[in-house]
């Protein structure tokens, strides 16, 4: 194992190597082990072995944005640990050149006790600026981080969204030259994610990012390359769009936990298609008086791989309704929101004022909305939440809501300038003289 933070070995277009790295983990069983493991020197083991990762070796050029995906527990945060000199691998070798900013985890980097402006005074002399270079960067550290008089309160005082500025302008503002930023761009509210993301953007213009989240469109968004970690090892490196599409197509062909395979199982009387379905479990949220129950629902395209919807075209979301007392005017209905809980589409049956027969009790429903355009959102994640209630548009009863019942990626026909776009736009341009 070596780690070379001069990068003096390296060609001059590289910013980080890293060569066959490999970490692992002893994993006890019960906390005596550990203490006999001790013990017994070595001469018989209580541990098992655990690779976070597996022979990763990867070269990152100046001037690259490189995001890494994964899935949770994949490796991604290790192996930015690694890179960052946080964390020592088992073996391999490790070559970094350039001064590193790591907006890692909540918590890591500041210390508590210390006020706002001590810890980013203290940052910056560890990132090694000299004493003029601090003084021209701490105005700009404050007037980023927003955080008015809190900057002379300890960081324990401040809330994780404080925290997070705080530690975000800090890290952009020192100079460095490579910045490692893990999802801590979750924390802090909807304007500085927006701010954090136009600064990275700048950032990207001139020197090297590394980018760790979840969230696939900020990474396709914002990425020149994209890096897939499953299980320790490097499952793909390539362009954006084409690792994020099969990373997504992986996520839903290997989550079939909740799907049911075998539908006729679940649903008495029916012959219609029920492979796909998300039938619903106890952790969602949910309210209503539960005359009826929703027990399934499915949101696909014609065409494409499960999980993933197609703007443009045909889609089907299809719900499975228990009935457990007679419903004389049902209304069912849905909502899509998109990752900030914005709600962006949505429609019901009382809306399209189509009336449906009463439910009865004992029975199985199965309702269907088929959609002929999916209209042209973001690309990204959404979720589907789904009602059904009793009654009339104005004057209805809740039977049963489930928020967030199912989660689907969508994929534009061509990425939207706003929330969506209409498809089919014709543009014409003709030139005339005053
Ligand atoms: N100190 C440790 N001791 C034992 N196992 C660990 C330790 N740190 C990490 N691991 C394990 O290593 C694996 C990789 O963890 P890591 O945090 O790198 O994953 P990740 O891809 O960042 O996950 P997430 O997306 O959930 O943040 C996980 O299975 C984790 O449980």
């Amino acid at each position: 194992m070596s780690s070379d933070f001069s990068g003096k070995n390296m060609p001059a277009d590289l910013t980080i190597r890293a060569s066959n790295i490999c970490k692992s983990y002893h994993i006890y069983s019960k906390p005596l082990d550990r203490l006999k493991q001790s013990l017994w020197r070595g001469k018989k083991c209580f541990f098992k072995e655990f690779h976070a990762l597996k022979n990763v070796s990867l070269e990152i050029r100046k001037g690259e944005t490189v995001g890494i995906i994964g899935s949770n527990g994949s490796g991604k945060s290790t192996l930015l640990q690694i890179l960052c000199g946080i964390l020592n691998p088992s073996s391999g070798e490790i070559e970094v050149h350039g001064r590193v900013a790591a907006l890692l985890e909540l918590g890591a980097g500041f210390n508590p006790e210390f006020t706002g402006r001590e810890n980013v005074l203290m940052n910056a002399a560890i990132m090694g600026l000299t004493r003029e270079q601090i003084v021209s960067c701490y105005d700009q550290i404050v007037e980023f981080a927003d955080i008015g008089r809190f900057i002379e309160q300890p960081v324990k005082t401040y809330s994780s969204g404080m925290y997070v500025r705080l530690a975000f302008a800090t890290a952009v503002n020192v100079s460095p030259d490579i910045l490692i930023v893990d999802e801590a761009l979750s924390v802090g509210d909807i304007r500085f994610q927006q701010k954090c993301m136009s600064k990275i953007k700048q950032f990207c213009q001139k020197g090297t990012v590394i980018f760790v989240s979840h969230d696939t469109t900020a990474v396709t968004e914002l990425c020149s390359r994209v890096i897939w970690i499953e299980s320790g090892k490097i499952i793909m490196d390539g362009l954006p769009k084409l690792v994020v599409e099969k990373y997504i197509q992986y996520m839903y062909e290997g989550n079939t936990g909740t799907s049911c395979d075998d539908p006729k199982t679940c649903l008495s009387s029916s012959s219609y298609d029920m492979k796909g379905f998300n039938f619903i479990e106890d952790n969602i949220r949910q309210f209503g008086n539960r005359s009826a129950v929703i027990k399934g629902v499915r949101i696909q395209s014609e065409k494409g791989s499960n999980g993933s919807i197609y703007s443009g075209m045909p889609c089907e979301i299809a719900i499975i309704i228990d009935v457990q007392k007679d419903i004389l005017n049902p209304i069912i209905g849905y909502i899509v929101k998109d990752r900030l809980g914005r709600e962006i589409i949505g429609d019901s049956t009382g809306l399209i004022k189509q009336d449906i027969p009463g439910f009865s009790n004992g029975n199985n429903y199965l309702v269907s909305f088929k959609i002929e355009n999916w209209p042209n959102i973001q690309a990204g994640d959404y979720s589907l939440s789904i009602a059904v209630a009793d009654g009339s548009l104005e004057n209805h009863i809740q039977c049963h809501w489930l928020h967030d019942a199912v989660i689907f990626t969508n994929i534009p026909v061509r990425t939207p300038a706003g929330i969506f776009s209409i498809l089919n736009t014709d543009v014409k341009v003709s030139r005339f003289n005053t």
